[in-house]
């Protein structure tokens, strides 16, 4: 947003340049040192207002690029289909950036993803963010010696496994994945990098259901969400 979307740093800026023509400083360095600092002030609250309307908006446009299908796989759950968000490279690159802006200055050395839509989201994270991203996949894919937890769904039992060795006891974790419902996945995923002594930070999702109360199941760890399914 520049700061010429401001009325009246654009009514500022003319005369400033008349008054100052030999002067070939940036226009908003030469409007800083003509300004008040009262309007400073309120600039700085318009740019931070600008910046808090401009995060909502970015966050509706992810929402309505969610396709929800009721009755799929089976009666009575409406099925938040993120494929569609991935159709939309402004909204998928957006919940990726909104993810790593917040963990960007927080040391996190590993980026843990669910299978399958936690593949999705976490590598760009982690390369973002400067992290390792350690797959959580489910039973019998990974070739390696694996640690594994077994945990409840919303429509049936599963299991996921991690390498062991990926993840060391020095490391700080996320846990990514596209959707929390009844919590049992994260709380498997928690489980698993906390058996091996990590530093689980906060698990983040795209999509949290409130109504399933999830987010109970995590206990102490943190949850971050961008939206709220149906
Ligand atoms: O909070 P919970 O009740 O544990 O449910 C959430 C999990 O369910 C979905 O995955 P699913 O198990 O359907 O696997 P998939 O991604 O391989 O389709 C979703 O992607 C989460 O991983
Ligand atoms: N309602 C839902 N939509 C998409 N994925 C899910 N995983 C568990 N419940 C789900």
């Amino acid at each position: 947003m520049s700061s010429f979307s401001f009325p009246f740093l654009r009514n500022l800026a003319l005369p400033l340049r008349s008054l100052s023509p030999r002067l070939s400083l940036p226009l908003p360095r030469l409007i800083s040192l003509y300004l008040p600092s009262s309007r400073l002030r309120f600039h700085g609250v318009s740019t931070r207002l600008m910046a808090s309307l401009e995060r909502k908006h970015r966050i509706a446009e992810i929402a309505s690029s969610i396709r929800v299908i009721p009755d799929f796989p089976k009666p009575g759950v409406m099925f938040q289909d993120i494929t569609t968000l991935l159709l939309d490279p402004k909204a998928f690159g957006d919940a990726v950036e909104l993810f790593v802006e917040r963990y960007r200055d927080q040391r996190i050395s590993v980026v843990a993803g669910v299978e399958a839509r936690g593949f999705i989201f976490g590598p760009p994270i982690a390369l973002a963010i400067g992290a390792k991203f350690v797959p959580l996949r489910k039973p019998k894919k990974l070739p390696g010696e694996v640690i594994s937890e077994e945990y409840l769904l919303e429509y049936g039992a599963d299991k996921i496994e991690m390498h062991v060795g990926a993840v060391q006891p020095t490391d700080r974790a996320i846990v990514i994945d596209d959707l929390i419902a009844t919590g049992g996945t994260l709380r498997a995923a928690v489980k698993l990098l906390e058996r091996v002594g990590a530093e689980v930070v906060e698990c983040a999702c795209v999509i949290e259901l409130p109504e399933l109360k999830g987010r109970e199941k995590l206990g102490d760890i943190p949850l971050f969400v961008l939206v709220n399914g149906a």
